[in-house]
């Protein structure tokens, strides 16, 4: 990973000189990323330039370094919808079952199946969503979909993550649709994650939240006891808040559950058995790591490229 200094570009900088770098010297473009960019171009440049299609902001848990972007050329949203459009061109063929990730990086491999299958590029395509507001962008792109009630033969799920180590293990659920991703993304063949290189982290739970949903019943007495938990309580900088919603309501999820988001000053030291340790306690509905389930996660550069990292064997 390249070191990351804070600075602040103008956005308008960088993608359409790192696009017409790629043009005229395909090789510039690491890996697969030339393949990606040469038939997408005519028609990416000017696409680059509008603000990405997103659905209205969703309630995130903060994330220490947000704001933080690479010295290069593009832009944190430029990257992940470099990385969305290129999982989906690498990834999806026509008549798969596709789950559908949640996210702002999620949200432009949705935009990309939805564009693909209007110009006859993909045909026959299944969606299944990982959250409301993912079904609603589907379903106005014309993307048909279905429930896990109805099949769970996924072929491949595209989705976001809030941190991923080098295993390919994740933190997700800083947008609150963990329950319904790890449901989707259990069942898929393919679990390609989408993200740009700030998310990449030595180990899990440092960056940010590490979010836990639960039981709206109780659910003091179930964050005290998530709190208590061996492995939780000996990371150093533990402390466990109720997401909060325009202030002073609680963040509900689209399972009418609550969030309880931990927060550390070092990773932890077992995600395995903090895994299992949150899975015990009653009330807790799912929690936000995500192991040993990515197979393989393409990471947006802020040169316009994109890494394709397997999972370790
Ligand atoms: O609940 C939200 C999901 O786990 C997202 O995949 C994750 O928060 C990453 O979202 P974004 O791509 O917006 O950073």
């Amino acid at each position: 990973m390249e070191p990351f200094r804070k600075a602040v570009l103008p956005q308008s900088l960088g993608v359409t000189a790192v696009l017409l770098l790629s043009l005229r010297h395909p090789s510039s473009v690491a890996g697969s990323s030339a393949s990606f960019l040469r038939p997408a171009a005519p028609s990416l440049l000017p696409r680059l330039r509008q603000r990405p299609l997103v659905s209205a902001p969703q309630p995130q848990a903060p994330r220490r370094h947000q704001l933080r972007m690479a010295v290069g050329t593009v832009s944190q949203d430029e990257m992940k919808k470099i990385v969305g459009y290129k999982a989906v061109d690498d990834y999806v063929k026509s008549d798969m079952l596709v789950g559908l990730g949640t996210g702002s990086t999620a949200a432009f491999a949705v935009e990309r199946i939805g564009e693909k299958l209007k110009s006859g590029e993909l045909s026959n395509i299944v969606g299944i969503p990982t959250s409301e507001r993912t079904k609603e962008q589907a379903l106005s792109l014309n993307i048909p979909l279905v429930t896990l009630d109805d099949r769970y033969d996924i072929d491949v799920a595209i989705d976001g993550a809030d941190e991923v180590d080098p295993n390919l293990d994740l933190v997700k659920g800083r947008g609150g649709a963990l329950l319904r991703e790890k449901l989707v993304e259990e069942c898929a063949k393919e679990f390609v994650v989408i993200v740009d290189e700030t998310k990449l982290q030595k180990g899990l739970g440092v960056d940010g939240a590490m979010p836990v949903e639960v039981n709206k019943f109780c659910w003091k007495f179930v964050m005290d006891r998530i709190k208590g938990l061996p492995s939780i309580k000996a990371v150093k900088g533990c402390r466990a808040e109720l997401r909060m919603q325009d202030g002073d309501k609680p963040y509900e999820t689209d399972n009418q559950n609550y969030i309880v988001d931990l927060y550390f000053d070092e990773p932890l030291a077992d995600a395995k058995q903090a895994a299992s340790e949150l899975l015990g306690v009653t009330g807790v509905v799912e929690h936000g790591l995500f192991l040993n389930m990515a197979t393989v996660c393409l990471v947006g550069k802020p040169d316009g490229t994109v890494d394709a990292i397997k999972r370790p064997s």
